[in-house]
């Protein structure tokens, strides 16, 4: 079996951040071409973003229309007609004001809604493209990423993005425009005054790029401790069994409040940098505005402009302020979305070799001859498991492989169903190397029952008919579901509160550990497959039941080629022959007695399998708590 990636010596919080090195994903595009790559998921909803994308510059533009109403209101009326109490001149323009800032309102509210809807529905859809890939992916991928980084990017670095999509994008354009027309406002109604206003953004423009820079590391290192907190709390409560036994729970706690101490750190680090660029956001139009003032009172008193005009021009300068001042926060979340871009991406552009050949050859007969020949495999850079391996298995035997512990069983029976894929050399199925086939096809013909089984949040009859075609008659499956329950004797499912439609796995009813074997072995038995692997698939029943099983499994084997990992005498008795593994190769072939007589590595390895036996390592059915 695969090895754990954390160290049974140490709490799983202890192991530290299993992280994958970002490597070069993102990190060396623009934040512009880095946020494009979402295009393609974005672009059914673009219609609805663009539209709300006016509705905001248009409630925009309305706010900066009223100074310029009320420069007509103190030029005109005010100076003409109030003062002889002719209040009627003030209605228009009283008026004008009130429409305009019924019109910004509405079209805020339009804004609103328009991008609430397709905000959710590309979130939705870059998790489902994300989900997609991940089952795709294989299980190389798996076991050099942390379920808590995955969780974390379709979770938590999703709700982000959706967050900047409907908010942050539009604040930003929405920003920038406003910031471009009323600085031409400014220029336009006061000239020099207008000049002199936008000096300020020289340091706008250095401190919000100094800041940039600094945040996005700062970004990236925040949402990755993310991922590495869930993943400390997914491994925590997935081995909590474990930590309570050897109590370590206390250890697990420390662990854990070290990784949250750490992101906590890192959050207020960018809290404090979120706070030093808006305060100097805020101060330096603030200052501006001041120098604007006494530069303002000036020229008007020069008669350079007119009152109205230097009216217009601060109220102008104060709804111009507001994009400024809110730039802090809308390039910080413009940076987290980048992060959470490069994070998705990152996962979601891991190339999947293990896909389907261009051209599949089709079989429609599959006899079940399957041949490894000169099988090379290696995980990532490691030294080999698997070196220049042959073995042939003709259709319709059975085959016991036998080695000792860490030989290389697992991980040759997972080359049959491309679980891996061979380093070198072909697995054949058929005579046709098996990564020329469809996967669905090939995962119909080969069916595995691995030792530590695996069953869903779902009922009995749901797992343990997960590998049989559901067009199928009801009745077939049904038959199967049976049969499949008979041989694995799990007649115990029938007592099952709601019998088999009782709800296991994760979510549901606790089982010990030889009936969640036997149910992962009725699932490999009903999928009919015409090559059935068992990994070592008694290994937790009880003396009793094994015999039970055994003599059942003989039949359902005389209709399929098999490959049986046997870790215990009595497994090896279901087979015809047997196959020796050590050193990376098949070093003999026989049957059992030929091999007791002629191989003394074999002899060495069922002697210890049988002391292992005696020293009661395996069989034992035990209750395994939930
Ligand atoms: N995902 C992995 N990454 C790196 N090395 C691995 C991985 N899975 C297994 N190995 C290594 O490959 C070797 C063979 O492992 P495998 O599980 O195939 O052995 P096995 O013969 O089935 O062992 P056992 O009898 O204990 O189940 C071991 O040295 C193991 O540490």
């Amino acid at each position: 079996m695969p090895a754990t990636s954390t160290p049974p010596s140490r709490t799983p919080a202890d192991a530290g951040p299993r992280r994958p090195d970002p490597g070069p994903v993102g990190a060396h595009l623009s934040t512009l071409a880095s946020v494009r790559r979402l295009l393609p998921a974005v672009r059914p909803a673009l219609p609805r973003l663009v539209a709300g994308l006016f509705a905001a510059l248009g409630a925009s533009l309305a706010a900066l229309a009223i100074p310029r109403v009320l420069q007509v209101l103190v030029e005109g009326p005010l100076a003409a007609g109030v003062a002889e109490h002719d209040l009627t001149a003030l209605v228009w323009p009283t008026l004008a004001v009130l429409g305009l800032g019924l019109l910004e309102a509405g079209l805020i509210l339009v804004r609103r809604n328009l991008v609430m809807y397709p905000g959710t529905r590309v979130e939705a859809a870059l998790r489902m493209d994300l989900f997609r890939h991940l089952l795709q992916l294989p299980a190389a991928f798996h076991d050099r990423w942390p379920g808590g980084q995955l969780l974390s990017r379709s979770m938590a670095d999703l709700g982000l993005l959706r967050r900047w999509l409907v908010f942050g994008l539009l604040q930003l354009v929405v920003s920038v425009i406003t910031v471009v027309v009323g600085v031409g406002i400014l220029l336009a109604t006061a000239g020099w005054l207008g000049l002199v206003y936008l000096a300020g953004a020289v340091p706008v423009a250095v401190i919000a790029y100094r800041f940039s820079r600094r945040y996005r590391v700062i970004a990236r290192l925040s949402q990755d401790q993310n991922g590495d907190l869930a993943n400390t709390v997914e491994e925590s409560v997935h081995g909590i069994r474990v930590l309570k036994a050897f109590g370590r729970g206390g250890d697990a706690l420390a662990a854990f409040t070290g990784q949250a101490e750490q992101l906590r750190r890192t959050e207020i680090r960018k809290a404090g940098n979120q706070a030093t660029v808006t305060t100097a956001l805020h101060l330096i139009p603030e200052l501006t505005l001041a120098v604007c003032l006494v530069l303002g009172v000036w020229l008007t008193a020069d008669g350079q402009i007119t009152v109205g005009a230097l009216a217009a021009f601060f109220l102008t300068a104060a709804i111009v302020n507001g994009p400024v001042v809110d730039l802090g926060m809308t390039l910080s979340m413009t940076l987290n979305a980048r992060t959470a871009v490069d994070r998705y991406f990152q996962v979601l552009e891991t190339p999947n070799p293990l896909t389907d050949p261009t051209d599949p050859v089709d079989r429609t007969d599959v006899h079940g001859h399957v041949t490894l020949r000169d099988v090379t495999f290696r995980h990532h850079d490691e030294p080999p498991v698997l070196e220049h391996l042959d073995l042939d298995l003709p259709a319709g035997t059975t085959t016991a492989l036998v080695g000792l512990t860490g030989s290389g069983k697992s991980t040759l029976a997972m080359l049959l169903p491309r679980i891996h894929d061979v380093t070198a050399g072909t697995v054949e199925l058929d005579g046709v190397d098996v990564r020329r086939l469809r996967r669905a096809d090939l995962r119909r013909a080969v069916a595995v029952a691995f030792e530590d089984p695996t069953l869903f949040s779902a009922s009995v009859r749901d797992n343990v008919l997960l590998g049989v075609d559901d067009t199928l008659p009801a009745t077939e499956r049904e038959a199967r579901l049976a049969e499949a329950l008979d041989v694995a004797q799990a007649g115990f499912v029938h007592d099952l509160p709601h019998g088999l439609d009782t709800r296991i796995g994760e979510e549901g009813l606790s089982l010990s550990g030889g009936q969640r074997q036997r149910l992962a072995l009725a699932r490999a038995i009903a999928a009919r497959p015409q090559v059935l692997v068992l990994d070592d698939p008694l290994s937790a029943l009880d003396v009793a039941t094994e015999e039970a099983v055994t003599a059942r499994l003989h039949d359902v084997l005389a209709g399929s080629t098999n490959l049986v990992i046997a870790h215990r005498p009595s497994t090896v008795a279901l087979a015809d022959r047997v196959a020796v593994l050590d050193g990376g190769r098949i070093t003999a072939l026989g049957t059992h007695a030929e091999l007791l007589a002629t191989d003394a590595h074999y002899r060495y390895v069922i002697a210890s399998l049988e002391s292992d036996w005696a020293a009661g390592e395996h069989g034992a059915d035990q209750e395994v708590a939930r």
